[in-house]
């Protein structure tokens, strides 16, 4: 369990992450998405102890990182440009945190195994590719089988086989009772892996709720009626309580109404209806609308800079 409180950090005048609270719990999939710059990674840093916070606090099953005696065991974590020493390989590289860390050699094995890594353990990790990397990177993580689980953009670099492997990994751990927390950009990725979703934007939460709730929320009701009796239809739909959009090729766009409410109506009616389909938006969707105002480098759209 992860548990963040009133965390702020400051670097200089700017404000990367500013006063943020939120729980991750165990037995499930938690995304961390947000803009370029929002700041996910300092956020996952401080929770690692790598960063000191300006003020609040980030505790990992009930301490600070630093207050555990064995964090390797409590809490583990692939982050952003981990350093590996290229010379060392893959098995050494665990190994040698292995012994320091009281995490017995065999485990080493089992989670070179893990993450397929087997057959590659004692080539040198500066010959390893992106995606080699990132999977050492994760079996790191894992070393000491720890309870709580932070991987910051586990996908980077992965080829389609590789996205679904960290997937079923991440699923599979959330599945074992363990608090899995892990940023993307990628929304559609997030939709796939995560049960519940912490949305940042220029350092602030945005929405921190379940992947379905944050998708339903953007939908706004939105049901599409396609009909060659608009003309009666839409008075019909306003006066049961509906907002109707006609766009004059017998399109509706209603809200205010759901389809079967909508279906009663054009039956009363007798209206006919080709198409009565809901608009169900997709997390990309919801993201987009809820970061619209947080986003670091606006891209000017071309018609607009060209208008001025
Ligand atoms: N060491 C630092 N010194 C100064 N500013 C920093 C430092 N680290 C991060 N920042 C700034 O803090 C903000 C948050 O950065 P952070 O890397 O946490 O965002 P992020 O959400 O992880 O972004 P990305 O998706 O691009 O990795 C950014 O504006 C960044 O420029």
């Amino acid at each position: 369990m992860i548990v963040v409180q009133g965390l702020t950090k400051r670097y200089g005048p700017r404000t990367a992450v500013d006063g943020i609270s939120f729980t991750v719990r165990p037995g499930q999939v938690t995304g961390f998405v947000g803009p370029n710059g929002a700041g996910k990674s300092t956020t996952m840093r401080m929770i690692m102890g790598l960063d000191r916070p300006t003020s609040g606090t980030a505790k990992v099953n009930g301490r600070a990182y630093a207050q555990h005696t064995s964090p390797l065991t409590q809490v583990g974590a692939l982050l952003e440009a981990k350093a590996i020493h290229p010379g060392r390989t893959a098995r050494d590289h665990l190994r040698a945190l292995a012994a320091t860390h009281h995490v017995p050699a065999r485990r080493v094995d089992e989670v070179l195994e893990m993450t397929g890594l087997t057959s590659v353990a004692r080539k040198r990790a500066g010959r390893f590719s992106l995606g080699m990397g990132q999977r050492l990177g994760i079996a790191t993580a894992l070393l000491g089988d720890p309870r709580t689980v932070i991987l910051d953009e586990p996908v980077n670099g992965l080829d389609p086989e590789g996205v679904l492997w960290v997937r079923n990994l991440a699923r599979h751990l959330a599945g074992e009772g363990r608090t899995v927390f892990l940023s993307s950009h990628l929304m559609s990725e997030v939709a796939l892996t995560a049960d519940h979703v912490v949305v940042i934007g220029a350092g602030r939460i945005l929405a921190d709720a379940p992947v379905a709730d944050v998708v339903a929320g953007a939908s706004r009701g939105l049901v599409e009626v396609r009909t060659p009796d608009a003309v009666r239809l839409a008075p019909a739909l306003v006066a049961a309580g509906a907002q109707v959009s006609d766009d004059g090729t017998g399109l509706l766009a209603v809200t205010g109404l759901d389809a079967p409410a909508i279906g009663a109506v054009a039956a009363r009616e007798r209206a006919v209806l080709h198409a009565l389909t809901p608009q169900v938006s997709t997390l990309e969707e919801a993201y987009l609308a809820l970061t619209a105002d947080a986003v670091e480098y606006r891209t000017t759209p071309v018609l607009e800079g060209a208008a001025r």
